[in-house]
């Protein structure tokens, strides 16, 4: 499903991304960590064309991204994000926001678009807050109504960046529980940068630790949360774990 050869990315003289090989395939669920500014936004951005790439191959569901012939919409309608700023609009209703993108690019039915809609939010627990702005839910409340959102494209792949950084604590359980259900429910391929390591414990198939703009280690989950080779991850580890 993702393809990274030799990848190098850089904003102005930054080299943000150094030599990323990686490839992801279709139905994992991979989680990206690391300390901050290690480029895990960056890489995650990349994906769906965010970031451009300077050099290297990035194949993205059979698109080549570092191709300027490649049409970015093909790659976006099968490629979701989820923000950690949520990206609503405030002047729509949850369910318009939730149906804007499938009658605009798939032109999907109207009322089969209102159906899947409608059925997305139940699956989010938010059916109630249909008819609602998004100004008037919570944090938690929204991030779910970006995830409804996301699907409703029925993309193959979905992309989270830091999903959860920009909410209470007490929201945070029913936004990870809803990505987990996706997780285990679905076929999707996830790629999910965030500081949460419960959730990458018990989701994630593969964990990725970053750090310099290089990928330091890939390995199972199992693995690597019992023994990563990696001096750096041992680290950061050994400190997310006495927070
Ligand atoms: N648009 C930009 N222009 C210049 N530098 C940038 C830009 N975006 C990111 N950077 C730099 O690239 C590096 C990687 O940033 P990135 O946001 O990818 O890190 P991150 O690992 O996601 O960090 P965090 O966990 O804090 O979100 C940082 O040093 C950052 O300052």
């Amino acid at each position: 499903m993702i393809e990274f050869k030799d990848v190098e990315k850089y904003y102005g003289d930054f080299h943000a991304l150094k030599d990323i090989n990686l490839t992801i395939d279709a139905g994992e669920t991979v989680v990206l960590i690391g300390p901050s500014g290690s480029g895990k936004s960056t890489l995650i951005r990349t994906v769906n064309g965010l970031e451009e790439i300077q050099e290297g191959q990035l194949l993205v569901d059979g698109f080549d991204l570092h191709d300027p012939k490649t049409d970015m919409n093909k790659i976006r309608k099968n490629v979701g994000m989820v923000f950690q700023h949520f990206n609503l609009y405030n002047n729509k209703t949850v369910l318009e926001n939730i149906m804007l993108a499938p009658r605009l690019v798939l032109k999907r039915d109207e009322e089969e678009n209102k159906q899947l809609a409608m059925a997305l939010l139940e699956r989010v627990g938010l059916a109630d807050k249909a008819n609602n702005r998004p100004s008037a839910l919570s944090g938690g409340q929204k991030q779910r109504v970006a995830i409804a959102r996301s699907l409703a494209m029925k993309p193959k792949c979905l992309l989270f960046d830091e999903p959860t950084s920009a909410l209470d604590p007490e929201m945070i359980g029913d936004v990870l529980r809803v990505m987990k259900e996706i997780a285990e429910d679905s076929d999707m391929t996830m790629l999910v940068v965030t500081h949460e390591m419960g959730f990458a414990k018990a989701v994630a198939d593969r964990v990725i630790f970053m750090a310099d703009g290089q990928i330091l280690e890939d390995s199972s989950t199992e693995q690597f949360f019992q023994e990563p080779s990696n001096e750096r991850a041992k680290k950061f580890l050994s400190q997310v774990a006495n927070h």
